[in-house]
């Protein structure tokens, strides 16, 4: 109250102010007579850290003892099962028992929330124009905050608390190196003034301080690292669900006309680079900022205003040089980055490919592209560090010498104006100005260091606009593809096709058959109107000349092509097996091979066991692959099965794949043509024993005995159906007849050749050479007609290895121009 009284009153408020302020100033005063008080600071340092140190140990051993408490017996278990949401559960082992992790997948409604995003953003790009993509370009910026988002989706994130912790150590370091200052000059005093007591404490000191002070810097560095990967795992995550999902993307996105070169460069290497720059970046910047600030206000004490004012004008006069001389290392950065992709594909085609190129003897060619995608990028290369010699000499003259010099001078300012002022030189005053000066220089060395460190990382900000703009691309592209309403590049008006599900047959009604233009084109047309009814147990061969478009009709029925027009009915996914062309062996054991593309644990679930697969085995007889090997016995055999299995036992393998799925429907794409005639008569009275309901598509008319239905396909598009029944033996027979007429032929043919050869070659004139001629020449006309009729057969029985005919030899998507089909292929060589 009685404060209160005496505030009321004007002139005691006034003496009131006055009292406190001089209080204030002698608690300065006495505080300037003391300013060192490292030992102060010192044990709140200790206290801090020690108390950080102490709770994660305490932590560490209740966990210890809880795991040790609870801990069940180690067993190994699958470590990826997928659980019915869709989440994988992963069982870690850990110290002495097992830990369940749980992967929950991309919740589809942000995919549908963030296409938006990407669309608009691209849209607004092409509508401002070419906007600049260097430093801090709201470009830049923009794609940084999209991306934002699947890095930090939430504000509790655990990456949050990450960077806070990373935060307070960057503040705690900063505080360490202010305090390691003031100790450097402490000592300096010590020395000069030959007090060996308190040089000893200080020295003591400095030991001390160098634990917390070590701790903090790995500390730093470690949660820089853990950042970087958690940020990597969470992009490589939203990434994988939506490029690995049940629409396919990784196939589709050959068909965006806005498609990327290396996808598999960008996924792999691009992202890894992006995150560690970004994490990196965060500490590049952060400490460099928190320096600035806290040796700014501690020397701005010692200096006064204007010689701080002078040290951060010479910061923006810097940064303003090294901005409009920086080359655009983000362009630089991101064409270096498309050339190393080219240059790793063109040798992971090598290794693909090997025996291909081997067998053509392309070693050469193979060398020149090789070499000229290396010397491609090395000229870039060296264009960049020619642009960074210019660069460097500049950087180094002013950051490195230049800001050294002034730092002299400015650390000087003070102790000239005390000397200039004071005009006395005492022991104790050179033992003071010694001491400030070793203080003021070292957090001049140390504001120095820090703004260096910040003009450096203009470079490092650069460098990450050319791998934003990477990321950004890649997660565009692949959420125009993923889009539910992917148009393949067409425009949308010209997808209006109807897919029934569920449908216990196959139908295909008033279906034109189209080639996917990835250019906005409207696509080429291989087939009119298709109209074909197959119900369960019911089998139909689709027969025609190479690239008629037979597997395309696959293609469309997989949805991995769109459907232009008519309706398409079909049962549902899982009831359909597709063996393509050329089969596809993953890497694992024999027995991952045979039950592809279920996994081991999916296997038990179904109640298979490996005798069951033994079984498999015996029916479509590889069971001889089993006695060859101690291995393959039990299954678990690992080899680069594409290599090791011959072309037959290759096509027989997707064989056992359908008798371990038993599917409703099988669609097989020239799955026979590897196998010897006898196994695959046997092979097809199989399907029709087990009454799987099945369409085979090929060229080859021998086939047709096995079928009910026939579907042929012309060279210009239009088809015919026919039933078979009974007659489709006959027409088989007829086929086959013709065949071995046509085979005849041409040996008869030789036969003469040779007679012709043998006659020359011992010197006896042919009397009737011309007659022999014309028979030849009969017979090659003859022989012309007949392969001309049998057009569709010409190319079936010496086929001898599947792998050879790649249903599709483009190497690069988006380069997909014109794809060649298997028998295309034969037909070039
Ligand atoms: N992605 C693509 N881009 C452009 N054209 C393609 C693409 N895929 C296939 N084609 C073309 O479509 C046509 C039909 O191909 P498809 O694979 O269906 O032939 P096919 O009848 O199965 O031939 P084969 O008997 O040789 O296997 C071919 O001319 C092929 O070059």
């Amino acid at each position: 109250m009685n404060i209160i009284s005496r505030l009321l009153k004007s002139s005691d408020r006034e003496k009131e102010f006055k009292l406190v302020v001089q209080n204030l100033i002698a608690l300065y005063k006495e505080n300037k007579k003391h300013p060192s008080r490292p030992v102060i600071i010192f044990l709140i340092t200790v206290v801090v850290t020690g108390g950080i140190s102490i709770s994660y140990l305490l932590n560490k051993i209740i966990t210890d003892y809880r795991d040790k408490r609870d801990s069940k017996p180690l067993y190994r278990r699958s470590s990826s099962t997928i659980l019915q949401n869709g989440a994988r559960e992963l069982f870690i082992p850990y110290k002495s028992r097992q830990k369940r992790v749980i992967i929950k997948p991309t919740d589809p409604e942000i995919y549908e929330r963030d296409k938006f995003v990407y669309k608009n953003f691209v849209k607004n790009i092409k509508n401002q124009g070419n906007i600049n993509d260097q430093l801090f370009s709201s470009k830049f910026i923009n794609q940084l905050i999209i991306i934002w988002r699947i890095l930090i989706p939430k504000i509790n994130d655990k990456n949050t608390l990450l960077m806070i912790t990373q935060f307070v150590f960057l503040i705690l370091r900063t505080w360490l190196s202010l305090l390691i200052a003031k100790l450097d000059g402490q000592i300096v005093k010590d020395i000069i003034g030959g007090k060996f007591k308190n040089f000893s404490r200080d020295l003591v000191y400095w030991f001390l301080i160098a634990l917390p002070a070590s701790y903090t810097n790995s500390a730093i560095k470690y949660l820089v690292k853990k950042l970087a990967i958690n940020f990597r795992t969470n992009l490589i995550r939203y990434i994988h669900d939506m490029y690995l999902d049940q629409r396919m993307v990784y196939y589709k996105v050959m068909f965006n006309n806005k498609s990327i070169k290396d996808i598999d460069n960008f996924i792999t290497t691009d992202i890894s680079r992006f995150s560690t720059s970004l994490s990196s970046l965060f500490s590049n910047i952060g400490k460099p900022m928190i320096d600035l600030m806290f040796f700014a206000v501690y020397l701005r004490d010692n200096l006064g205003t204007s010689g701080i004012t002078g040290i951060f004008l010479n910061y923006f006069i810097t940064a303003y040089l090294l901005k409009t001389f920086t080359p655009p290392f983000g362009k630089l950065t991101k064409e270096k980055s498309n050339l190393e992709g080219e240059y790793y594909n063109d040798h992971l085609n090598l290794i693909n490919n090997s025996e291909e190129i081997a067998f053509y003897n392309g070693t050469f060619l193979e060398k020149i592209k090789i070499n000229k995608i290396y010397n491609k990028m090395m000229d870039h290369i060296f264009k960049i560090n020619r642009s960074k010699l210019s660069y460097n000499i500049l950087e180094d003259y002013i950051l490195k010498y230049t800001w050294s010099a002034l730092g002299y001078l400015y650390a000087s300012i003070p102790i000239f104006l005390v000397s200039f002022n004071q005009d006395i030189k005492s022991n104790s005053s050179e033992e003071r100005n010694m001491r400030q000066f070793i203080v003021n220089k070292r957090l001049m060395l140390s504001l120095a260091d820090a703004g260096s460190r910040l003009m450096y990382s203009i470079k490092d900000i650069s460098k990450l606009t050319g791998y934003t703009d990477r990321i950004f691309t890649l997660l565009t592209v692949l959420h125009q593809a993923h889009a539910s309403e992917f148009n393949y590049g067409a425009p949308q008006s010209e997808i209006h096709g109807t897919v029934q599900y569920h449908y216990n047959g196959l139908r295909f009604e008033k279906i034109n058959v189209i080639i996917p233009s990835s250019n906005g084109n409207e696509g080429i047309k291989l087939i009119n109107e298709l109209n074909f009814n197959l119900k369960s147990h019911e089998s139909i061969l689709i027969l025609g000349m190479n690239g008629c478009g037979k597997t395309a009709i696959q293609r469309i029925i997989a949805g991995l092509w769109p459907l232009y027009d008519g309706l398409l009915s079909k049962p549902n996914d899982d009831d359909i097996l597709y063996l393509p062309q050329r089969p596809y062996f993953s890497k694992g054991s024999f027995r991952d091979q045979i039950i592809y593309p279920f996994s081991y644990s999916e296997m038990i679930q179904m109640g298979i066991n490996d005798y069951d697969l033994i079984k498999i085995l015996k029916e479509v007889k590889l069971d001889y692959l089993l006695n060859r090997d101690e291995d393959l016995k039990y299954f678990d055999s690992f080899h680069e099965w594409k290599d090791v299995l011959s072309g037959g036992e290759k096509q027989r393998i997707q064989f056992a794949r359908i008798l371990f799925k038993k599917p409703k429907f099988i669609i097989l794409d020239e799955s026979t043509n590897a196998i010897s005639s006898d196994i695959e008569a046997y092979l097809f009275d199989l399907l029709k024993v087990k009454q799987f309901a099945f369409i085979t598509l090929s060229h080859r008319p021998l086939l047709i005995k096995y079928h009910d239905y026939l579907l042929e396909i012309q060279q210009n598009g239009d088809w015919n159906f026919d039933t078979l029944g009974t007659d489709s033996a006959i027409i088989s027979i007829e086929k086959e007849i013709k065949d071995i007429e046509l085979k005849l032929n041409s040996v008869k043919i030789l036969e003469t050749r040779k007679m012709q050869l043998e006659k020359y070659l011992d010197g006896e004139e042919d009397e009737d050479e011309e007659i022999v001629d014309q028979n030849l020449k009969a017979l090659e006309d003859k022989f012309d007609d007949d392969n001309e009729n049998n057009a569709t057969d010409q190319n079936d029985l010496n086929s001898s290895n599947i792998s050879d005919s790649a249903v599709n030899v483009e190497s690069n998507v988006g380069e997909s121009a014109v794809v060649l089909t298997g028998d295309q292929i034969h037909e070039v060589d």
